[in-house]
């Protein structure tokens, strides 16, 4: 019996260039059922060109991918039926409620109006949207804009779903909520997620496997815990009560000469890398510092 899973997203050497210069090299990328798997890199990496050519918007310049067992080139059409995508800045017609939105696109997508009707209610109970579901998506917060996307790219039952920076311009709640949502999508319903992202944290956080691009190659692939062994320095988190204590152990730390790692998204943490040889055991920081220590 074979026991190996097809994976729901294999590319083979995939590439595309603009104007001569290779935006994304040769891509070599397998992503399993049901697994969260993370691009990460910075901007310009050649990230959203990626998910661009595996949602079959973006022809290829070389290489083949097969997305939720179809040929992206070949069979475009099936795997359009098989995935959802959420891009950056997805266009949702901002006067248009998700009550109005989610039945339309089940509408497009064949299901009877009876169908659309359902599938709206059990996604805004899933993403827990009763509240603003009937609030014209233009006036939503950023937060409940993505949910509403996300659901929106879920109507149709997808086997993968792409998610182009998905929490990107999310303040902290919000960007913790939605990778609960997504880690569910995975977990409950088998979902595969490829999501692109820029922040460290969420690779680490959210993924089960992280994929690095830098300059549109694939310099590393693993579970974020081996890959913080292969290519990063050791770093040593430490979380504070709030953003202001973590500020204050910044700059204790910063005049000790210590090499700070700052993610935007975690002002309550502080982060250094413990990359100086001998480092090990010795003591950082004392806490809290002499200043604020309570009178005996
Ligand atoms: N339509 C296009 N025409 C010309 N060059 C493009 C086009 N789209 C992307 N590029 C170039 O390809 C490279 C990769 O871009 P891409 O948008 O894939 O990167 P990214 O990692 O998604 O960046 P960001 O995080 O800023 O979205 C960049 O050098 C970009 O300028």
């Amino acid at each position: 019996m074979d026991t190996v899973a097809t994976p729901s997203i294999r590319a083979i050497g995939l590439g595309r260039d603009f104007a001569e210069h290779p935006a994304v090299q040769r891509l070599d990328l397998e992503v399993n059922p049901g697994e969260v798997y993370g691009l990460l890199g910075p901007n310009g990496s050649g990230k959203s060109t990626t998910v661009r050519m595996l949602t079959t918007m973006l022809r290829p310049s070389r290489g083949t991918a097969q997305v939720a067992g179809a040929d992206i080139s070949r069979d475009p059409g099936t795997v359009r039926r098989r995935t959802g995508v959420v891009l950056q800045g997805t266009a949702l017609d901002p006067l248009m409620s998700a009550r109005e939105l989610l039945p339309l696109q089940g509408r497009l997508q064949s299901l009877t109006a009876r169908q659309a009707r359902a599938r709206c209610a059990e996604l805004l109970t899933a993403f827990d949207a009763q509240d603003f579901a009937d609030t014209p998506v233009g006036k939503l917060s950023g937060g409940q804009r993505r949910r509403v996307d996300l659901a929106v790219a879920l109507v149709q039952r997808p086997d993968v779903l792409f998610l182009d920076e998905p929490t990107t311009g999310l303040d902290p709640a919000s960007r913790r909520d939605l990778w609960d949502e997504i880690r569910a999508l995975a977990a409950n319903h088998g979902v595969t997620v490829l999501l692109t992202t820029q922040y460290l944290e969420e690779a680490d956080q959210l993924c089960d496997r992280v994929g690095i691009l830098r300059a549109g190659r694939l310099i590393a692939s693993a579970d974020p815990h081996a890959l913080k062994d292969q290519v990063g320095d050791r770093v040593l988190t430490l979380r504070f009560r709030d953003a202001s204590a973590a500020g204050r152990a910044r700059e204790l730390l910063a005049t000790k000469g210590e090499q700070l790692h700052t993610d935007e998204t975690a002002p309550h943490a502080v982060s250094i890398r413990l990359a100086r040889p001998g480092a090990d055991g010795e003591t950082l920081l004392t806490w809290p510092p002499p200043a604020c220590t309570p009178n005996p």
